[in-house]
């Protein structure tokens, strides 16, 4: 049988999405290998945000493909996408908010996301999201707690949890760390750093921030005006940088 990972998780060939006369990306095709993290990197309005969105399915891009394990996932109907979307796919938002159910307890934001994959024990379920409360720094005895009494690192935390609770293979992540402080942060990046590597996810993660960038990605992409303009190997991106631009990217960080 063939390996799995021999042939890439994610194909994308030619994507192009324009919002009028405005480029949001154009031309964008790459690979993405099994247990291999791509930052995609830019600045604000280059198409980072645009060209996620159209790779996770939540908007049409205008031409192109997206192949998920050989399977085009822009010719799928509605529910085989939504299918995948809460199986083999999770998506971590900058804003905790736009992925949590603010209303629901922290168990309950775990175990939902449990039950929509079909799990119907409650004793497991709650077992299980007692676990990962744990696996990313939340106190057990907060599990009855609604997010909304959950500072920010918490909140997202708590929304990492309730992604990864399902073992997806592929995790889109716009700005995961952004909007916290940096202390915050940097004990957000270890965590996620040590379950993207213990899981062997796939990860796709959109970021401005070319330290997080450095810390969580394999490889790089460097978007402008809706190109990718440079890729490579992190290190070798950020430490050699070829593109003009991607040097005042990498400079203009160094001066802060
Ligand atoms: N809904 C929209 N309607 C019209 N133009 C849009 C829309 N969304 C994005 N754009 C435009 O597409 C271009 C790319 O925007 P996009 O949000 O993808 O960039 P980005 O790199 O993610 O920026 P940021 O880091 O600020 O989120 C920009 O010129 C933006 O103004």
């Amino acid at each position: 049988m063939k390996d799995l990972r021999d042939t890439p998780l994610l194909v994308v060939e030619d994507l192009s999405k324009r919002y009028g006369a405005r480029i949001g990306c154009v031309d964008v095709s790459f690979d993405l290998w099994p247990g291999e993290v791509l930052g995609i990197v830019g600045e604000s309005g280059s198409g980072k945000s645009t060209l996620l969105s159209c790779l996770a399915g939540q908007l049409a891009p205008d031409t192109g493909r997206v192949l998920y394990q050989g399977h085009d996932t822009l010719e799928m109907g509605e529910p085989q996408r939504r299918t995948l979307a809460r199986t083999d796919w999770a998506f971590v938002h900058q804003n905790p908010r736009d992925g949590l159910r603010m209303g629901v307890s922290a168990g309950g934001n775990v175990g939902e996301r449990l039950m929509a994959v079909g799990a119907r024990n409650y004793g497991a379920i709650r077992e299980a999201a007692t676990d990962w409360l744990g696996r990313v720094e939340i106190d057990a005895t907060r599990i009855d707690d609604r997010p909304r009494q959950f500072s920010g690192g918490m909140q997202q935390r708590l929304q990492i949890a309730r992604n990864l609770v399902t073992a997806p293979k592929l995790v889109f992540m716009d700005e995961p760390t952004g909007g916290l402080d940096v202390s915050v942060q940097a004990r957000l990046l270890d965590l996620l750093r040590g379950l993207v590597r213990d899981m062997g996810l796939s990860v796709i993660l959109v970021t401005h921030d070319l330290a997080v960038a450095r810390l969580l990605a394999d490889r790089l992409m460097v978007m402008q005006g809706g190109h990718v303009i440079e890729q490579g190997l992190t290190d070798q991106v950020l430490d050699d940088p070829q593109a003009p631009y991607t040097q005042l990217l990498v400079s203009s960080v160094l001066q802060v």
